[in-house]
């Protein structure tokens, strides 16, 4: 059977779909603490302006490769890998890459809510100072701008000037969302961003993940099956430091290749 010219151009452009798609992509990945090897000949792609939810009993390695993506671990000794990562093409361990504009690039929220000791119009500021000079009135309106997009602003419009501290918890961690968010990065880490919350907040920045898409690749770590299942596009199964499966989270969830993950998901282990 031949192909039509339109359907031939009709899988280049899917093709090249695909590849503009991926926002990160994992190649051969290999980590080590010291002579322990953590993550173990990882390869994936992250597609851009979806979620990916890393999932996977304690220990498996899913808050190592996130802190990957971000280059966290530069700031330890001993710790070494073998492999790349590829940030829109470009492998983020160059040394010709700035560490700086990686991480303005790739923010991270991590589990605990970690407001500075300053004011909650400061705790946006700090941050976008370290990148960019601007004007009090800009910087006021990236400020507002932030916690628009954490949808934290009508609930601190008043408090500016109150201390960061002073939130609630689920308040200081969309405080920490807008703290990235104002850099502008293109992909949000959030490492298990609501274990530490109640319900009325962990949906609330549940809500706000699946809004951050259209704008942001998101990478989750999560304990919680039901929130991998409510906000992410693309599920990733990790065990003993190997990408066991990773796929459209429906087919993780529901038809899932492999019995490992089955059995995981099912509640039959970890
Ligand atoms: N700083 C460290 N030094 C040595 N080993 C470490 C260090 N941090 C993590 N590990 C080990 O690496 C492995 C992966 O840990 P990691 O924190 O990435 O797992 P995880 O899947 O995120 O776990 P959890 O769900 O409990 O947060 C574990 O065996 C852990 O003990």
């Amino acid at each position: 059977m031949t192909m039509s010219r339109a359907q031939l151009s009709d899988i280049d452009d899917s093709a090249a779909n695909v590849e503009t798609d991926t926002k990160l992509r994992v190649d051969n990945l290999n980590f080590f603490y010291g002579d322990f090897h953590a993550l173990k000949d990882i390869s994936m792609d992250i597609p851009a302006n979806k979620v990916t939810a890393f999932i996977g009993p304690s220990g498996c390695g899913k808050s190592t490769l996130l802190r990957c993506f971000n280059r966290i671990h530069d700031l330890y000794p001993g710790l070494s890998n073998t492999g790349q990562i590829l940030l829109d093409g470009q492998d983020i361990n160059d040394p010709k890459l700035d560490i700086h504009l990686l991480r303005a690039r790739i923010g991270m929220v991590f589990q605990k809510p970690t407001p500075f000791p300053m004011s909650v119009y400061e705790n946006i500021a700090f941050g976008v100072r370290l990148y960019e000079r601007m004007s009090s009135s800009r910087m006021a309106e990236r400020v507002e701008w932030a916690l628009r997009k954490a949808a934290l602003w009508d609930e601190v419009k008043d408090k500016l000037n109150k201390s960061g501290l002073a939130l609630s918890g689920g308040q200081q961690q969309r405080l920490c969302i807008a703290r990235t968010i104002a850099v502008k990065p293109e992909v949000i880490l959030l490492d298990e961003p609501t274990s530490a919350l109640d319900p009325i907040s962990t949906s609330a920045i549940e809500e706000l993940i699946h809004e951050l898409k259209k704008d942001y690749t998101i990478a989750i770590v999560t304990h919680n099956m039901q929130q991998a299942a409510r906000v992410s596009d693309m599920t990733a199964f990790m065990y003993l430091g190997e990408m066991v499966e990773f796929g459209a989270t429906e087919q993780i969830f529901q038809k899932p290749a492999k019995q490992q993950t089955e059995d995981y998901i099912t509640g039959r282990f970890g």
